[in-house]
């Protein structure tokens, strides 16, 4: 708190569907660290389309709810987390800002005292990512140590090790638990759905180097899992955002872009066909000064 001084925090959160465990979050983090301690300045929740009662259940337990699409309202609507996120940094206005999920089963407090310390202690460190134990809780509710965190370890790992091997160090790149100054945040562009962790890490690296990326140790994170074919879809996004990386800095010249529909096959016979593209937002700094322009 001595180190904190006059700096502010907010806490984001993006909720699509999150009844259950968003309450929990939100009521923890208002208990802790606004209440108890004034470590944090305002939790945001924002509401990602959800078509159950996550936004009352956030408001019930002390946050300020904001619906994806009213934010930046002028704008044509993106979907997926990477928009979340990037409406949530908007909104919020904390000289940091703490992204944290909210499907978490695992949450504490020391999740954002944890992410915040490096940074406010650490005029050097701008981005702080969180590391874990991440089990798999089955559907037969048989928990199994360190099999969580599918796509990062069959689709980000060895994408970030063949391409940005600096970026090796960081035991869990898709996590959605991470840290960093506003100042930083509002420098890179947020690719939407599920590519803004992985375009994350790739642009921070860019931007402020690798000695201004730090990571904790939080302990364990359980949340809720999704299913083989939504990770499927997941791991297209990233390998299109990696791709889209690696020809913006000149690593790959393309004949042809990759396509981005993705033909799935479900039981009896069932074929889907989905598709994968992602967009992405420009920095939020960008915006402000086209607007000033204007
Ligand atoms: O369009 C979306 C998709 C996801 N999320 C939120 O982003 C977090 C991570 O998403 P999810 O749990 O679906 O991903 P997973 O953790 O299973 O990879 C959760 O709080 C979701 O509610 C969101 O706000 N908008
Ligand atoms: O890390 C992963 O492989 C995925 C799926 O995790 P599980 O296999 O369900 O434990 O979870 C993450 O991926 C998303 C895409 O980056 C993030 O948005 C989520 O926050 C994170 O949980």
């Amino acid at each position: 708190m001595l180190a904190k001084d006059t700096t502010t925090v907010s806490v984001v959160l993006p909720a699509r569907d999150e009844e259950r465990t968003v309450g929990d979050i939100v009521s923890v983090i208002r208990r802790d660290l606004v209440e108890r301690v004034g470590l944090v300045d305002e939790i945001v929740v924002v509401d990602s389309n959800s078509t159950d009662a996550t936004a009352e259940r956030a408001r019930e337990a002390g946050a300020r709810v904001v619906a994806q699409n009213e934010v930046l309202s002028h704008l044509p609507p993106l979907t997926g987390k990477g928009e979340a996120l990037w409406k949530g940094l908007a909104a919020s206005s904390g000289d940091i800002v703490v992204f944290v999920d909210a499907d978490l089963r695992s949450f504490g407090a020391h999740y954002i005292s944890g992410l915040v310390g490096p940074l406010l202690v650490n005029g050097d460190t701008h981005f702080v990512k969180a590391t874990y134990e991440r089990p798999y809780t089955g559907e037969d509710g048989v928990v199994r140590r360190g099999a969580g965190g599918r796509v990062t370890e069959l689709v980000a790992r060895p994408l970030l090790n063949m391409f940005w091997p600096e970026l090796a160090g960081f035991a869990q790149p898709l996590g959605g638990e991470y840290a960093a100054r506003r100042a930083a945040l509002e420098q890179v562009p947020f690719v939407t759905e599920y590519g803004v962790e992985f375009g994350l890490l790739v642009d921070l690296l860019q931007l402020v180097g690798l000695d201004a990326m730090a990571q904790v140790d939080l302990g364990h994170r359980a949340h809720t899992h999704q299913s083989v074919a939504a990770l499927g879809r997941m791991a297209g996004q990233i390998m299109l955002t990696a791709w889209s990386r690696l020809e913006r800095q000149g690593r790959v010249l393309a004949s042809e872009q990759p396509a981005h529909t993705l033909l799935q096959f479900g039981l009896e016979g069932r074929a889907d066909l989905v598709d994968v593209a992602v967009a992405e937002r420009p920095p939020l700094a960008s915006l402000v000064l086209e607007e000033d322009v204007a």
